[in-house]
């Protein structure tokens, strides 16, 4: 059953079974009502989520996930949030946790080849992550999907690592992951290899796949650790020479000696029936119903408020958790014909440093022929043609706009000028002040709009 509350705030979504629950809530099936599509909400309580101080796990998440298009990857699709809620619209992954898979097995345990295609795609799906500069951190059984057809998808991202985690030594540093597939490295607290460790982690699911329990185990954790800083898990004799080889070898204490990801997918037990997915990732089903859900025409894209929030890491989220209902806020990021009013400004700021102003339909061209000679005294003028165009005013919302001022070619000393003459005048912000020299790219615009909204700021940015 569904309650009104939440068919109200999903609105596309006709929630139904639960599939499962996590931490901080409930992952329940969802169709999509425009497509008929088959999703997994993920709905966290947001007291829970505050509670556990995993607010920024959360964003994490989101943020990592936004990243990744792979078909061993689980799919994000939509963010939504309401004040005691936030719902996270996922790939619907229906086969169940790979963990089941094992232990529904004959034996407790995977015959060789499937071990080896499951393992396969689970090598694939992380090496990608990695080529994305994204560390999992806690790939264990329980984060392993499988889907009706049989086919990997890694999820729970929420304690992934990013470049920017990286400490000024290259090296990772908070010590997490789940105590039976933590690396030795992670545990003594000197820093280290995020790709290495999630090898390492992979080489217990591999083992549990293979041999039916895991390498590592104790009650007691201190014992645990004491057995992982060793690291002679027993590799049983009756697995293939090439197995066990490549058990050895990724199950290796030293990660400078740890094979490497290459390496593994030249080994040749990994390379037997081997076919690798190859770009673009996306599959036609799941493609058909991010078009459905996202996008509107190629100019226009509705992006959810939270989303936006989440994805753009410059923005302070503090008191996010606690604010008013974003979620049914969509943001219009579209071209749009910019107010009269704010044209004449640009215009009167621009007229006053001497330029001449070409009005078109919803761009403004400014240019100044410099002449040499008064040049020389005047550090304002440029002794090249200046020459910048006003190109296009986004509109985020009815009372926000972001005009780009773009700068075609002159000098860049009197577009700076310029740049702050027209800010100073308007009374804006410009975009440089908020992120630095790094061009601003559309998630952070958008939120920073929502920011400036929120707070009831200035409603307009100039870049
Ligand atoms: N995309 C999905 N498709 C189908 N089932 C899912 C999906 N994501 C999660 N589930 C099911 O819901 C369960 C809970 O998932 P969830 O990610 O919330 O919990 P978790 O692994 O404890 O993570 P967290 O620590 O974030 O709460 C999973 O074990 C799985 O059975």
């Amino acid at each position: 059953m569904v309650s009104d509350g939440a068919r109200g705030l999903l609105g596309a979504y006709e929630l139904g079974r639960t599939l499962g629950e996590g931490n901080f809530g409930k992952v329940k099936q969802a169709r999509h009502r425009g497509s008929g599509g088959q999703f997994a909400v993920k709905i966290m309580e947001r007291a829970r989520v505050l509670s556990q101080r995993a607010d920024e796990q959360i964003c994490r998440e989101i943020a990592t996930l936004k990243l990744l298009a792979h078909p061993n990857v689980v799919r994000l699709h939509e963010v939504a949030a309401s004040k005691t809620k936030i719902y996270m619209v996922l790939e619907l992954v229906n086969g169940g946790e790979l963990l089941d898979r094992i232990q529904a097995a004959s034996e407790g345990k995977l015959p060789e080849q499937e071990a080896r295609r499951l393992f396969q795609q689970l090598v694939d799906g992380v090496s990608y992550c990695h080529e994305k500069g994204v560390c999992h951190r806690d790939l264990k059984l329980e984060n392993v999907l499988v889907d009706r057809k049989g086919n990997i998808k890694i999820s729970d991202f929420g304690l992934s690592a990013l470049p920017q985690h990286l400490g000024n030594d290259g090296l990772l540093h908070t010590t997490c992951g789940s105590p039976n597939y933590i690396a030795p490295e992670v545990l003594q607290n000197r820093g280290y290899d995020g790709s290495l460790s999630d090898i390492w982690s992979c080489g217990v699911i591999l083992y549990v796949m293979l041999v039916g329990h895991l390498p590592f185990d104790d009650r007691n954790i201190v014992v645990l650790y004491q057995k992982i800083f060793k690291g002679d898990a027993q590799i049983p004799e009756w697995l293939s020479p090439g197995a066990r080889n490549l058990l050895r070898r990724i199950l290796e204490p030293d990660p400078a000696e740890r094979i490497a990801m290459a390496e593994i997918k030249a080994h040749p037990w990994f390379q037997e029936h081997y076919v690798p997915v190859l770009p673009p990732y996306d599959d036609d089903d799941d493609h058909d119903s991010v078009k459905q859900i996202g996008a509107g025409s190629k100019t226009t894209h509705h992006i959810n408020a939270f989303q936006l929030i989440g994805m753009a890491s410059s923005l302070d989220l503090s008191g996010f958790f606690e604010e008013e209902d974003v979620s049914q806020r969509k943001i219009r990021f579209t071209s749009a014909q910019p107010p009269e009013d704010l044209f004449a400004e640009i215009e009167r700021s621009a007229t006053d440093m001497g330029f001449h102003v070409h009005r078109g339909h919803s761009k403004l061209r400014l240019t100044r022929n410099c002449d040499r000679s008064k040049n020389q005294k005047n550090p304002m003028s440029s002794s090249s043609s200046s020459f910048l165009v006003c190109t296009e005013v986004f509109e985020l919302s009815p009372s926000l706009y972001v005009v780009e001022l773009n700068k075609s070619h002159g000098d860049p000393a009197l577009y700076r000028q310029l740049c702050q003459r027209i800010c100073g005048d308007l009374g804006v912000l410009e975009m440089d002040q908020i992120f630095g020299t790094r061009p601003p790219v559309a998630d952070d615009l958008a939120g920073l709009a929502l920011a400036l909204e929120r707070r009831s700021a200035t409603p307009l940015v100039a870049l």
